[in-house]
């Protein structure tokens, strides 16, 4: 007997031969997060891609460093669902290890009195725990290939309390770096760098991006993001009001209103 496909067949043969589309590296839904009674952020969603660059601008407190905590698990959600390639982010920064996540923060968070490799070795030896010998050179030849990634291989041995800031801010770099990140958060990673050193930033950026790490980056420094960012979400108290290429936020007047300071046509 013949055996016409009904709809609902083809549209089942149909989604079984399409290929699987992948699992974006992060994806933020319906993110709200509340400081007793402020909304710091109120329904965001957004995805980062893999091996995509995606920047988060908007005005001072539109909740940017709000999304960073919400991810690592330093601020309670609300409501709201996120994933990291897949699988719940964590509820608490402890539920991070083991998962490729790495974050760089706006203070920096080194450790002064420690040499630049030191501090780089950080979260090496926090990953091997007391590690064997073997791991340790494995992971000072690890430290010292970022190092050198970076342009700081000759300051190894340096104190970090002896460096001027830029190349303190590559230190914080290669710390995050140094563990091989899928998702790399960075906060305010132009912030306080001259221009010589924000172009080598952007080109570090990209090589990151092109190995297929996922990049999420916080800035206020417009022609940085413009230059480096596959695509940028716009918060503004709270509430994503635009998101797309660098050129279509360009040119949404509601961010113009809000944070590139033009003001819209009449
Ligand atoms: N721990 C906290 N307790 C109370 N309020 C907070 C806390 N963290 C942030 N906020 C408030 O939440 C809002 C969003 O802050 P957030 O730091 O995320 O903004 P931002 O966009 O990163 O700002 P900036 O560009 O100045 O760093 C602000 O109104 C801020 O005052």
């Amino acid at each position: 007997m013949n055996h016409t496909p009904s709809d609902a067949e083809q549209t089942s043969t149909a989604a079984s031969a399409a290929p699987s589309v992948p699992e974006p590296r992060l994806r933020v839904d319906g993110l709200t997060v509340r400081f007793g009674g402020l909304t710091a952020l109120d329904d965001v969603s957004f995805e980062v891609g893999r091996g995509e660059v995606v920047a988060l601008i908007g005005p001072n407190g539109a909740g940017k460093t709000t999304v960073f905590n919400a991810i690592s698990g330093l601020v309670r959600r609300a409501a709201g669902d996120m994933r990291i390639d897949g699988a719940p982010a964590p509820a608490r920064p402890t539920g991070l290890v083991g998962r490729r996540v790495a974050r760089t923060l706006q203070g920096l968070g080194l450790f002064d009195s420690m040499s630049v490799l030191e501090n780089v070795l950080v979260p090496l030896e926090a990953r091997s725990g007391a590690g064997g010998r073997g791991r340790r050179g494995d992971a000072a030849e690890q430290a010292s290939g970022c190092l050198g990634r970076l342009g700081i291989a000759h300051l190894a041995a340096v104190p970090v309390a002896a460096l001027p800031y830029p190349e303190r801010k590559r230190v914080a770099l290669a710390r995050a770096l140094v563990t091989d990140p899928d998702l790399l958060l960075l906060d305010e990673p132009a912030g306080g760098l001259g221009e010589e050193d924000i172009d080598t930033l952007a080109e570090v950026v990209r090589e990151v991006a092109a190995s297929g790490c996922s990049v999420l980056l916080v800035e206020h420094h417009v022609d940085f993001v413009m230059g480096v960012a596959d695509r940028i979400v716009v918060l503004d108290f709270g509430r994503v009001i635009a998101c797309g290429t660098p050129d279509e936020v360009r040119a949404d007047p509601r961010v113009e209103e809000a944070y590139l300071g033009i003001e819209p046509a009449a």
